[in-house]
């Protein structure tokens, strides 16, 4: 089964590129950056990717990503997931990256974009994968933080499809950002936010009607109020959901209690995506195959999932 999962044709579209950044090519960078690591070796900073909730995940992850400091390693980053795309046929994918990660720490927005928009642009002519970047803010800053990097992306707005907004997502609801998202979709930008994977569904219904998104990232909290979800049915807003993110952080106790498949009986435009393949233990596949294992996903859901992927595109082919 999982060979026959990993040639279906599909999109990726939940991915943060600097959750695809492997233990060893975080030491790699850490050596060729000359940073020095609270971890001793791959092996050891692996152990401590066991999390209790995504906030600790997230503590971790941003340490992560401070060995990337200059555009050959975004470009690396990116080139490398990229790779695994069409290892596993992912015809399409559309990322996000977090600049405030980056500029924060006084890399400058250019270096970090310049990286992961070459790498795609290559990813495209070599290796015939589309893409469409996505710009996330992060919401445990300060609107006014996001207007900061708005302004900076204006400059180089053709690289980009959308926006986005993830980390800490409790107390931090989309209706704090919606000035930024007004003016970013006056400018072009289309919208999608993390919504309900830890929070309630109230923070869905923002993001629809406040952030006016054309997805919502996880979602998987909206099976908690019914008229949410006959909304999302009725609009056919499509969900990217990841299970094994949803399990390693606890959002699900387990996988063979995941809501995946319920949902998508139900009519709900579900998708199949891997959040931080990294940090979660596997890529698309791995995802597919985890719902095969663990709820006995059928072929034909399989088929009509991956179909889901290609349709929710914010680029069309
Ligand atoms: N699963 C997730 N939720 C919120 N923010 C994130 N940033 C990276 N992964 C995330
Ligand atoms: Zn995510």
């Amino acid at each position: 089964m999982y060979d026959w999962l990993n040639a279906l044709p599909k999109a990726e579209l939940h991915l943060h590129l600097e959750g695809s950044l492997e233990p060893e090519l975080l030491f790699a960078l850490a050596e060729r950056n000359k940073i020095a690591l609270p971890w001793n070796d791959v092996e050891t900073l692996r152990k401590a990717y066991a999390f209790n909730n995504l906030q600790e995940f997230l503590d971790l992850y941003y340490k992560g990503a401070d060995v990337l400091r200059t555009s050959q390693d975004f470009y690396d980053l990116t080139w490398a997931y990229l790779l695994r795309c069409k290892a596993q046929n992912v015809i399409h994918t559309e990322p996000f990256f977090d600049p405030q990660t980056h500029t924060d720490r006084g890399v400058p927005f250019e270096v970090v974009l310049n990286g992961i928009a070459a790498a795609l642009k290559d990813g495209e002519q070599q290796l015939g994968i589309t893409s469409g970047l996505i710009l996330s803010f992060l919401r445990h800053l300060s609107e006014a933080e996001a207007e900061k990097t708005l302004d900076q992306a204006l400059p180089f707005r053709d690289a980009f499809v959308a926006v986005g907004l993830d980390s800490s997502e409790m107390g931090h609801p989309p209706s704090k950002f919606q000035r930024v998202f007004d003016r970013a979709r006056h400018e072009g930008f289309l919208t999608v936010a993390h919504a309900g994977e830890e929070g309630p569904p109230e923070y869905i219904w923002e993001a629809i009607d406040l952030l006016k998104i054309q997805r919502i990232d996880h979602g998987v909290r909206a099976i908690e109020d019914e008229r949410l979800m006959q909304r999302i049915i009725d609009e056919q807003i499509p969900l990217t959901v990841c299970p094994l993110s949803n399990t390693k952080l606890c959002v699900f106790d387990d996988m063979a209690q995941h809501n995946i498949l319920d949902m998508l009986e139900r009519g709900v435009k579900v998708t199949v995506n891997s959040d931080d393949p990294a940090y979660f233990g596997g890529y698309v596949t791995e995802n597919f195959h985890a719902l095969y294992t663990s709820l006995g996903m059928t072929q034909d859901q399989a088929k009509r999932l991956a179909q889901n992927s290609l349709d929710a595109r914010l680029i069309k082919p």
